[in-house]
């Protein structure tokens, strides 16, 4: 078999992917479900890549298919060894674990050394502020100090792609604050950056490049203003129909 490539600067290519959720509907009952039918797009090094698209389009399971949460049943995604970490509130750490074990967990399931990952657990505790809570089971943890933790880890461990799944609001204001500093310092440097929005205001402001899915489907990838002026007509007319 012919080993499959990408194009220069490209470091994730997404290539017709689909995914089928099957859902049960009653006792030994199910349906499925395509949430995603067709999505194509490339990754490249150094940019940050908005995903924008309506409620239920696709988004939050296109993130979790480029973080190898979940399988696609079609299509590929192409990735030559580059380490990859999914940021998402909606994803959960292990609640009978303590915020260290969970840290480090984490840390090796992202592919990096045990020994990596004691080195950052300073850096990581201290940023989450969660120091004298760091060695409870996480299901005492309200649900921003689990979002605080979460973030660090996946900041902190400096995965060579980092998927953002609308963590902007994490914690406080005063985490929010620092947060969205960090996410700005990060993509002002040279890290690969996919980030998920409701808002189209931070995608202009956060995002070089954006891809556009409605219904499971690429309906447009390229400049950030281009595609978001797209999205925004559409917006527009189906709410005036
Ligand atoms: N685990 C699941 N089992 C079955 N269906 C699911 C599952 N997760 C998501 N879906 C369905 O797949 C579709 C896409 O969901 P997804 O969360 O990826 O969309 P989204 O674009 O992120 O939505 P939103 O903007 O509302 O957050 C939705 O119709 C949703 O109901």
């Amino acid at each position: 078999m012919r080993p499959l490539k990408v194009a220069d600067g490209v470091v994730l290519s997404v290539r017709g992917v689909g995914v089928t959720y099957r859902r049960r509907t009653g006792f030994l009952r199910q349906n499925r479900f395509e949430a995603l039918r067709d999505v194509s797009f490339d990754l490249y090094q150094g940019e940050s890549l908005g995903v924008i698209g309506s409620n239920g389009a696709g988004k939050s399971t296109l993130l979790k298919v480029l973080g190898g949460i979940i399988r696609p049943d079609k299509g590929k995604i192409i990735n030559p060894g580059h380490s990859v970490a999914l940021l998402s509130l909606r994803l959960g750490f292990d609640p009978n674990l303590s915020g260290r074990d969970n840290a480090i967990v984490s840390g090796l399931l992202l592919g990096f050394r045990r020994k990596q990952v004691e080195e950052k657990l300073g850096e990581i505790i201290a940023f989450a502020e969660l120091e004298s809570f760091i060695d409870y089971p996480l299901h005492t943890y309200s649900a921003g100090m689990r979002a605080r933790l979460g973030f660090s880890v996946a900041f902190h461990l400096e995965p060579d792609i980092l998927l953002i799944d609308e963590v902007l609001g994490v914690g406080d204001a005063d985490f929010q604050r620092k947060s969205r500093a960090e996410i700005e310092r990060k993509i002002a440097s040279d890290k690969t950056i996919v980030l998920v929005s409701h808002s189209v205001a931070a995608i202009r402001k956060l995002c070089n490049r954006a891809v556009w899915v409605e219904q499971g489907k690429t309906r447009m990838e390229g400049e950030v203003n281009e595609v978001v002026a797209a999205y925004e007509a559409f917006v527009q007319e189906k709410n005036s129909q």
